[in-house]
């Protein structure tokens, strides 16, 4: 199997042609195929594949490093992008993808970086889905005997966001591992920390779901600006400061999409026997 790895800030892909080859991964394979001792290493394995609406140009699909299949990847998205340009799939410059979680819309713009319209967030618990009477902007969690309060949003995935002090001593591992698997988010949850610099800029360290923390998680940096704006401390344009890079987010607020810019990169062509 003929595969590229890609990262978009240091988020990392195995990212693979189903259109061109025959692709019938089990669960087991992927984790293989993830694994960065006995396989190749990677957040999330990326699928390419034939469009399944008529105004759309392809279909990508997101499994995590655990198997699992997901609605929604950000970074990921701006890799399937700049994949499908590289290998000559397309030469578009704004490109239409079906994903589990609707439409997404990508634009290459001058600087060589690339835009998606992640679509509307969405708010109401259980959409996102999170086991709740009803929407507030921040929820409350016991995890280890503390008291955590989290504001919680669907970007198609669900996320969970805590606004902390100073993020590099952010419980990541122990809290969001524990938050991921909280009983509150019957399929589970990212968790990211949020450190707030300004109307404008913010710190962000994300613990992802089924695949512990990574250097950066685009749909995490939509979710942490929805979220600081709806608590009135983020403007509607706001740099994210991930590990592994810079993000640029922009949300008009409730019933409009959210912007999200930013880079992808390839790192080289691969073979594996599976
Ligand atoms: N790294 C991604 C998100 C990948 C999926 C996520 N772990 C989930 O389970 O929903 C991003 O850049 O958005």
């Amino acid at each position: 199997m003929n595969f590229t790895k890609m990262h978009g800030l240091g988020n990392d892909f195995v990212v693979i042609d189903a259109i061109n080859q025959a692709i019938n991964l089990t669960a087991a394979q992927i984790r293989f195929i993830a694994d960065r001792h006995f396989g190749v290493g990677c957040d999330q394995l990326l699928l390419v594949e034939r469009p399944v609406s008529g105004n759309a140009d392809f279909k990508y699909r997101i499994f995590n490093a655990d198997g699992g299949e997901v609605a929604q990847c950000g970074n990921g998205a701006r890799c399937f992008a700049r994949f499908v340009r590289d290998k000559k799939l397309s030469d578009k410059d704004e490109i239409t993808v079906d994903t589990d979680a609707g439409q997404l819309v990508l634009r290459f713009d001058d600087a060589g970086l690339i835009t998606v319209n992640m679509g509307v967030p969405r708010h109401a618990p259980e959409q996102i889905p999170l086991l709740m009477p009803k929407e507030a902007r921040l929820y409350r969690a016991e995890i280890d005997g503390g008291i955590f309060e989290f504001a919680a949003v669907s970007m198609g995935n669900p996320h969970a966001v805590i606004r902390v002090e100073d993020v590099r001593q952010a419980p990541v591992e122990t809290v969001g591992a524990q938050l991921e698997r909280h009983k509150l988010f019957p399929q589970r949850v990212n968790v990211g920390f949020m450190e707030v610099l300004s109307r404008r800029e913010i710190h962000l360290r994300v613990y992802e779901r089924g695949a512990a923390e990574t250097l950066a998680c685009g749909s995490g940096a939509c979710a942490a600006v929805v979220a600081g704006i709806e608590q009135n401390l983020l403007d509607d344009k706001v740099g994210v400061n991930l590990p592994g890079g810079h993000l640029m987010i922009e949300w008009a607020g409730r019933g409009n999409p959210v912007f999200m810019s930013g880079p992808a990169e390839s790192v080289y062509e691969g073979q594996i026997r599976i």
